[in-house]
This record gives C-alpha cells, sequence and structure tokens, in this order.
C-alpha cells in the first residue's frame, strides 16, 4: 500500500516546503499526497506531484485533512507551521494537532522533525 503523507505549510513556511520535498521527490512520487489547497497548488505547479487537494487551510482544509486522518486514512503529517503569524483558523489548526496525538499519527511541525518523519518512512517503505 502507498505511503499517505499530508503535506501542509503556511505562507511564510511553504518554500521550506516546496524545498523539503524536492528533496525526497522520489519517495514523494510513489506516496499518496494530500494537501491543503495553496500548498498542494504550489507543490502540483512547482514539483509536477500528483495531490489530493483540499480547500485552503483557512477555509477548512486542515479540517477536511483531520477528518480524512481520523478515518485511518493518513499515516503521517508534515505541518510547516509558522509560529511567529497569528493565524485566523488557530482552532482548526490545533484539531489537526490534536487529531494526529489523539490518534497517534505522526506529525512534523518543523523542518528538522520533518526530515526525519520522511527518512524513516522512506526507509519503511522499501523494506
Ligand atoms: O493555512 C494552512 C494550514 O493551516 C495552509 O493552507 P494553504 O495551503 O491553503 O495555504
Amino acid at each position: 500500500m502507498k505511503t499517505r503523507i499530508a503535506l501542509i505549510a503556511h505562507d511564510m513556511k511553504k518554500d521550506d516546503m516546496i524545498t523539503l520535498a524536492a528533496q525526497y521527490i522520489d519517495f514523494l512520487r510513489g506516496c499518496h499526497l494530500i494537501a491543503t489547497g495553496t500548498t498542494g497548488g504550489r507543490l502540483a505547479n512547482e514539483l509536477g506531484l500528483t495531490i489530493d487537494r483540499k480547500h485552503s487551510g483557512p477555509f477548512g482544509g486542515d479540517l477536511q485533512i483531520g477528518a480524512h486522518l481520523v478515518d485511518g486514512q493518513v499515516d503521517a503529517v508534515i505541518f510547516l507551521r509558522d509560529p511567529m503569524t497569528p493565524q485566523p483558523h488557530e482552532p482548526d489548526i490545533n484539531a489537526l494537532v490534536r487529531a494526529c496525538d489523539v490518534h497517534n499519527v505522526a506529525c512534523a511541525t518543523n523542518l528538522s522533525t520533518a526530515h526525519l518523519v520522511l527518512t524513516q518512512l522512506m526507509l519503511a517503505a522499501t523494506k
């Protein structure tokens, strides 16, 4: 079965997300990818990845991804949050991260952790 990964980045972190995804592009091409609207659009346009795009985060995209996760359809979340900028949909962001904790789904909220998670997922996929 394909590894199912959610990719989400706040505006100030979107360039980081593109750079990160480019580093793991061969692995990510073989995964099922789900993303919030704008993040997913950039990943598709700039890297040619096939993405199950949900609504933009402020319009409920985090909640849509959370619903998939609760249904057992997400193996890991890479959520590059911007800790310096207040977000209008903070409750949605917290709900998604909480859902990861409730369901014990790996959730990387910064680049260092994202590298660890992606490296481990890649290893697991080749076993
Ligand atoms: O706001 C977000 C996550 O909380 C990200 O949404 P976008 O990818 O649509 O910008």
